[in-house]
């Protein structure tokens, strides 16, 4: 049936007394919103810059470049073509049809359809390709969804994975034990090439490493035990597991601490901090020595006394099953802990936000978001594949005291572009190549990735591009092997985002942005 026969029947379907208002042909409904004029003007307009594309380049041309990948993207999804899809491969994911979603990702990819930077992270996230605590990669399908997401998100957005056309090492690639055969011509074993677990610095007697594994088991953690409250925390905001955003299956409690709380080590007793890039995983580096192993220790110590709260969504669904195994204790830090930390990497860090592709960025550096999830993973537990979100700058209001989820100033937003990873602790307490970062980038080969994992040091920060920065990367926290323990911190870098609205995330960014009052989600 066409189309006018349709509508033909839906209009004698209407009772009579009813008709349809025809406007005018000269009332104000009949008339575009655009002018005429100034659609010709705007036509010209992109017709020279398709032909000139360097006219591009220029710092006037931001909003506008901003206002056509917003379009693009509203194009895509008007078709009806980008959202079917997308709830399509969603849908597909979270029934774990790895095979369904491949072909739906597939068609996104050769369209060059746009996902939200939020259907990326659901969708790396339902994957669910995390490998194995000895080192083996998970479901290898999935994997092949994961690699295909990285490439529409290299399309399409700004997450980082440039195809490497570098030769691929011989080491390291990783049978699939299930899957050692040849499906469809492709070879299930090679679906992943786990290069060499990297370290920023060979372990020393110099780096006084503390095993504070060995002094919890042998309990020495404590040599009496601990005060309770304990000297220097204090709560400062609670949510009721329903409450939580998503619904947790437990409260969540904020603790601030004092100046003080954590004794700083003087500057004649601590090694000056160093960078070191992580190999081949563009934008990501290690500052070494940021922070001393007793600061480590007087972190962990905290953080056992007061106590690791567990961390599991309510709710059956696959998107709503815990992303994060690891206990976490959520620490607001105060401003002589900050400075210390910030003055540390500053030196490092990139002093302005890159611009992401729809023209956001630019802003400077500012600071440290004071809150701190403090993880503690014990053996086999690990962090999904995911990409994190952004944040605003948590905080406690001036006068009230009063926990702000985003305490900057409305005329001065920040906002963050790129993660801190604390390592707590190191190969004194995580067994050999296991309870790494690992990021996956997409190898030179359709369906093959490549993982880079990163050891953690004691006292070093991680640092990479976070949510919709230019580079953003797909990462996991690697499962924890036999026996081993591990304890990090996750914060973010803080950058000037006046011009993006108050604390809005860019106007391309997704759904389950980590900066919405939600957690957990997004990184
Ligand atoms: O534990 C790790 O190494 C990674 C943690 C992580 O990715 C995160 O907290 O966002
Ligand atoms: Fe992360």
């Amino acid at each position: 049936m066409g189309k006018n026969n349709k509508r033909k029947r839906t209009a004698a379907a209407i009772p009579q007394p009813f008709k349809l208002p025809t406007p005018p042909s000269d009332s104000p409904a009949s008339t575009s919103l655009i002018d005429p004029e100034d659609l010709e003007c705007t036509v010209n307009v992109l017709e020279t810059l398709c032909e000139f594309p360097e006219e591009l380049s220029g710092k006037e041309m931001k909003d506008l470049k901003r206002r056509i990948h917003e379009l693009y993207r509203v194009m895509a999804e008007g078709s009806g073509l980008g959202n079917s899809l997308t709830s399509k491969i969603s849908t597909a994911l979270s029934d774990y049809r790895f095979t369904d979603a491949l072909i739906y990702l597939f068609e996104m990819y050769t369209k060059n359809l746009q996902p939200k930077l939020g259907s990326l992270q659901r969708w790396v996230r339902e994957c669910d390709a995390t490998s194995m605590s000895d080192g083996s990669p998970g479901d290898s399908e999935a994997l092949k969804c994961l690699d295909l997401i990285l490439r529409i998100a290299n399309k399409s957005h700004s997450i980082n994975c440039q195809i490497d056309k570098k030769v691929l090492g011989t080491e390291g690639v990783v049978p699939v034990p299930k899957d050692n055969n040849i499906v469809d011509g492709i070879n299930m074993s090679e679906v992943i090439k786990r290069k060499n677990v990297w370290k920023a610095r060979e372990t020393s007697k110099e780096d006084n490493e503390i095993q504070i594994w060995n002094m919890i088991q042998n309990n020495t953690l404590f040599e009496t035990p601990p005060p309770n409250p304990y000297p220097g925390f204090r709560p400062v905001h609670h949510v009721k597991a329903a409450d939580r955003k998503p619904p947790n299956l437990y409260d969540s409690t904020v603790y601030g601490s004092s100046p003080g709380a954590i004794t700083l080590a003087p500057s004649e007793k601590r090694r000056k901090p160093t960078k070191v890039d992580v190999p081949d995983v563009p934008g990501a580096f290690v500052v070494l020595d940021v922070f001393t192993p007793e600061e480590c220790l007087q972190i962990v110590e905290a953080a056992e006394a007061i106590g690791w709260e567990k961390d599991e969504a309510a709710g059956g669904s696959a998107i709503n099953k815990s992303s994060i195994l690891a206990k976490n204790f959520v620490w607001l830090s105060d401003a002589s802990f900050l400075e210390h930390f910030y003055s540390s990497i500053l030196p490092f860090v990139p002093q302005s936000a890159p611009i992401s592709v729809d023209g956001n960025g630019g802003g400077k550096v500012r600071g440290i978001n004071a809150r701190f999830r403090v993880y503690q993973y014990t053996e086999n537990q690990l962090y999904r594949p995911h990409i994190d979100g952004a944040w605003p700058a948590a905080g406690l209001h001036p006068e009230t005291g009063e926990y702000l989820h985003d305490s900057s100033p409305v005329d001065d937003p920040l906002w963050s572009r790129y993660t801190l990873l604390v390592y707590l602790n190191g190969e004194g307490d995580i067994p050999q190549d296991t309870g790494c970062t690992t990021f996956f980038l997409p190898s030179d080969k359709m369906g093959v990735m490549e993982a880079h994992s990163v050891r953690p040091i004691q006292g070093a920060v991680l640092c990479f591009p976070h949510g919709d920065t230019t580079g953003s990367l797909l990462h996991e926290g690697s499962a924890v092997g036999k026996g081993g323990i591990k304890y990090v911190i996750r914060t973010d870098l803080l950058y000037e985002a006046k011009g993006f609205g108050q604390f809005k995330p860019p106007t391309s960014v997704g759904i389950k942005q980590g900066g919405k009052e939600e957690e957990g989600i997004g990184g």
